[in-house]
């Protein structure tokens, strides 16, 4: 069974063990870098971006979470996941592990629809996925190795690039647990293939 890792430093953790765990997988809280090791994927979780940043740097995850992509295991960033995983964040602001090469904005939706939930056609997966947007971010800018899996009024709010998927969403506050197979099946596919 593969195993994946929520990382559990702040946000919403509990939702994604048990979506991962609805979706065929073992899951764990991952709150030390040594716990990387054993698994074969990981979810980088909504919250605040800022925070989960600071609390990144000071527990050493900025390296250890690029050598875990550099050998090709998958990352799910979902929310402030996503901000994290972003090579560019609007308005001078430092962005964090720049792994996947966008340029997003922070709370893109203001303040009439901090949060709404809504069904989205995403690339990949039969179904619409049911999403829950709060204080969410949008995806401004893809470079060429990113694949637009689906946009919400021509905004880009789902993003894969190889290894890396990234939604601007909260798909483990529902009882959709669809991305979380789709993320399961990369994982399976990357371990696959280092096999
Ligand atoms: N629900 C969320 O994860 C919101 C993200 C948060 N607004 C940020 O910028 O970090």
């Amino acid at each position: 069974m593969m195993k994946i890792g929520v990382l559990a430093l702040q946000g919403a953790v509990a939702e994604h063990i048990r979506s991962l765990e609805a979706a065929g997988a073992e899951a764990v809280a991952v709150k030390r870098v040594e716990q990387l090791d054993e698994l074969n994927g990981l979810v980088i979780p909504g919250g605040e971006s800022t925070t989960i940043g600071k609390l990144m740097r000071k527990y050493g995850f900025m390296d250890a979470i690029a050598a875990f992509s550099a050998q090709g295991k998958p990352l799910f960033g979902t929310c402030a996941g996503l901000i994290v995983l972003a090579d560019r964040i609007e308005g001078n602001e430092d962005a964090h592990l720049r792994l996947m090469d966008m340029t997003v904005a922070r709370n893109a939706f203001g303040r009439q629809r901090e949060s709404f939930e809504t069904d989205l056609r995403v690339k990949g997966i039969d179904e619409p996925v049911r999403a829950v947007f709060i204080r969410a971010p949008l995806i401004k800018e893809v470079g060429p190795d990113v694949d637009v899996l689906s946009t919400y009024n021509n905004e880009i709010v789902t993003a894969r690039q190889g290894h890396l998927l990234a939604v601007s969403y909260h798909p483990e506050l529902t009882d959709d647990y669809s991305l979380h197979a789709y993320f399961l099946d990369m994982v399976k596919e990357a371990a696959a293939s280092r096999a």
